[in-house]
């Protein structure tokens, strides 16, 4: 009889050793195949894939032992399809709803092919916006236009502005206990977006609401690993601040295993972190920005908040959220500890005992994110001012 073969598979993969999480540390850092390459270490790894050693049997399906609902906003985006597909493979999600203005349909129909356990489906248009949303434990929002060359994350303000604040509107009508992950940019200023509309919803709690950066830290971790020639499932990059430009601070300084760093290599280390996004939109020239690296970090980030929410008491990632860690700045990326209400621990530890490169940085983006965070709230003052008069 045929059996039902299942592994699973983290985004992040291996769970840090003990010592790294009473540091703080995110309990993945890259996946990883066993040195024989025969099969997926897996410890406490969640994400479901097939092992590759059963390709000798026959696998049945996917079950998954996972209740979660998540609902992804702009699922039909080059972020929005990736991520379902990681999604759908999850078997911590029970149910996978998929959101967009258009092309909602065939993407539902093929991705509910896939023997995995999570039931899709799909709600196209704004009258089937409230439908998509019942019942989400986690809000993931792609939503929104991507840049071109030549473009700052903030040129896209004018657009996803409007896109996040009506989602977020919806999800705080119909989603209200929902954690709630925004991609779409510019994150420095889409979060500050959404807290205001949440506080203007009487929805708002702060320890659920992320700016998703995984994808500094997924790309810091990569480019270190190479720099350094250290093995990839072992690096671990902090990176704060924020999500565009000099805002966004990998402190290398924090980065396990404490490596050795020329002022040289800070530098250039740093300069490709900050600029990695806008790499590939020169190289995708014209047709669009990270998606692929996007999906995945996003995968890896829901993966870390489902955990949370189960009860999983080593979980940890770095997410832009509202903090007090540097006072001025309401909203700031950091380390934060994931449970079962969203964020339990804002992680400000790492901000002591800066290199001087790194305090000199940390000081000189604070004016650049401060006026991101005020551009979003007055934007949605705006809104209500203008829609009361
Ligand atoms: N946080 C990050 O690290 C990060 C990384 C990469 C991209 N992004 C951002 O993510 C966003 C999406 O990028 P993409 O490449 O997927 O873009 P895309 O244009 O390929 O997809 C966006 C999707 O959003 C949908 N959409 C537009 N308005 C909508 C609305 N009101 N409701 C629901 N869906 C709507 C579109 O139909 C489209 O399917 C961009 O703003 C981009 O800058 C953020
Ligand atoms: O660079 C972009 O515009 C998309 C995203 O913010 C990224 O970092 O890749």
């Amino acid at each position: 009889m045929a059996v039902a073969a299942i592994a699973t598979l983290s985004f992040a993969s291996v769970p840090c050793r003990k010592q790294q999480l009473r540091h703080g540390a995110s309990t993945f850092n890259a996946q990883q195949f066993s040195a024989s390459g025969s099969h997926w270490h897996s410890a406490n790894l969640k994400w479901g894939v097939p092992r590759p050693r059963a390709a000798k049997r026959v696998i049945v399906a996917q079950t998954g032992t996972g209740s979660h609902k998540v609902a992804i906003l702009g699922a039909a985006g080059g972020i929005g399809q990736p991520l379902s597909l990681l999604v759908k493979m999850s078997p911590l999600v029970s149910a996978l709803h998929l959101y967009d203005i258009a092309n909602v349909k065939g993407i539902t129909a093929d991705l509910s092919h896939c023997n995995t356990s999570a039931q899709v489906a799909g709600f196209t248009g704004k009258d089937e916006l409230a439908g998509s949303l019942a019942g989400a434990d986690v809000v993931v929002i792609p939503a929104g236009v991507p840049r071109k060359p030549g473009m700052t994350r903030d040129d896209l303000f004018g657009i996803n502005a409007g896109i996040v604040k009506e989602l977020v509107e919806a999800v705080a009508d119909h989603a209200p206990g929902a954690l709630i992950h925004v991609i779409s940019n510019p994150v420095n200023s889409t979060v500050p977006i959404a807290a205001e509309v949440l506080k203007q919803k009487g929805a708002y709690d702060p320890r659920k609401l992320f700016g998703v950066t995984t994808l500094d830290v997924v790309r810091a971790n990569a480019f270190v690993a190479a720099r350094k020639g250290l093995p990839l499932a072992d690096v671990d990059v902090p990176v704060v601040g924020g999500h565009a430009r000099s805002t966004i601070l990998p402190l290398l300084s924090k980065a396990r295993p404490k490596a050795a760093f020329t002022d040289e290599e800070v530098e250039e280390l740093t300069t490709r972190i900050q600029n990695a996004g806008t790499e590939v939109v020169e190289a995708k020239a014209g047709a669009g920005s990270a998606t692929l690296s996007m999906a995945y970090a996003a995968a890896r980030f829901l993966e870390a908040s489902l955990r949370g929410l189960d009860g999983d008491d080593d979980v940890y990632e770095c997410a832009y959220v509202q903090s007090q860690v540097v006072p001025e700045l309401p909203f700031f990326a950091s380390r934060v500890k994931l449970g079962r209400e969203g964020i339990e621990e804002v992680v400000g530890s790492e901000l002591r005992g800066l290199s001087e490169y790194e305090a000199r940085a940390l000081e000189a983006l604070k004016p650049q994110l401060k006026a991101s965070i005020d551009k979003g709230v007055a934007y949605v003052q705006q809104q209500q001012e203008a829609a009361l008069n």
